[in-house]
């Protein structure tokens, strides 16, 4: 199957100023991919080179098997910038009809059904647009022509929590049709809960790339459990995976590294009365990411 994007060694430098540097990825169709990084990483670099709004300094990429200078392949993608610029007098509605009509014909009710979905208010002229409507504007017109790969740079800035809960639904429709998404943030948590990958950028480079489910799985999760009675130490040392293990009575405190059926299977042997379990902190994970990356780089730099 043809990829969604296809990069190798894809470079940008503005000047002497890096953008991006070497980026070879592959984003397989159907999939949600989120693309996280700090400030300044490098994400609206690639993005701006999938969409030809930039050439590359070096290397290649292909955007639904097509080169993106293509202009065929660009009815087929969605697009949301980081930095909308919507102005005018126009009503938001007339700007979107407009749009639709340029992208080969959107029917009128898909827009007012995604309007009503993100309770966007299009009567308004676009200049007069609050920021989060703006935003919504943006994304209706990055879905409303069904594309086969949606690209949303920063989607869930300036959104309310129930409307960021609405892009998330919408996102998941995406892919269960088939699609592809391809979503930007500096924020692991606004991408965790859809992405089926997220690939790492810092700097400039891609430091990982990473499934959510096994990234997931690797993560340190804290457990406790409550017992009717107290338990014997020796019965939890040891097991694999468990860590700064606390017993103390008839309770047991651990960290878990990856799946917990070790420790499960130890505390069945007694009566559990109550059991917690923290969620596991991907944060942690995903920051190690940036902490191993600058101590290369720092050696690097040293060396
Ligand atoms: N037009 C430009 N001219 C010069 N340097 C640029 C330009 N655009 C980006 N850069 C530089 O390239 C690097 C990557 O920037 P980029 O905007 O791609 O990062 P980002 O990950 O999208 O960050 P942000 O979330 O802040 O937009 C930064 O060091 C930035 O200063």
């Amino acid at each position: 199957m043809t990829a969604a994007v296809q990069a190798e060694g894809l470079t940008k430098y503005y000047g002497d100023r890096r953008g991006l540097e070497d980026l070879t990825l592959e984003i397989r169709p159907g999939e949600i991919f989120g693309y996280l990084g700090p400030n300044g990483a490098g994400k609206t670099t690639t993005i701006r080179l999938l969409l030809d709004v930039i050439r590359p300094t070096r290397g290649s990429v292909r955007v639904l098997g097509e080169d993106p200078r293509t202009a065929a392949v660009r009815s087929r993608v969605g697009y949301l910038p980081g930095e909308l610029a919507l102005e005018g007098r126009d009503q938001a509605l007339d700007y979107l009809r407009f749009l639709g009509r340029v992208r080969g014909g959107v029917p009128g009710s898909r827009i007012e059904a995604l309007a009503e979905r993100f309770d966007a208010d299009l009567s308004v002229p676009m200049r007069k647009l609050s920021k989060g409507n703006k935003q919504k504007v943006g994304l209706i017109q990055a879905f409303m022509h069904e594309p086969e790969l949606v690209i949303l740079d920063e989607p869930t800035s300036g959104l309310d929590p129930l409307v960021q809960q609405e892009f998330l639904a919408l996102v998941r429709e995406v892919r269960t049709a088939g699609r592809t998404v391809l979503m930007s943030s500096h924020v692991l948590a606004e991408v965790e809960s859809v992405s089926d990958r997220v690939g790492i950028v810092r700097r400039g480079r891609l430091v990982a790339v990473e499934n959510v489910a096994a990234l997931r799985e690797k993560a340190v999760r804290r457990m406790e459990l409550h017992f009717d009675a107290p338990v014997p130490r020796s019965a939890f040392e040891g097991l694999p995976g468990v860590r700064d293990l606390r017993v103390e009575g008839a309770s047991v405190r651990c960290t878990i590294d990856g799946r917990p059926d070790a420790l499960v299977k130890a505390a069945a042997r007694f009566t559990v009365v109550h059991l917690v379990s923290a969620e596991p902190d991907l944060e942690e994970i995903f920051l190690t990411y940036y902490s191993e990356e600058e101590r290369h780089h720092d050696r690097q730099e040293s060396a």
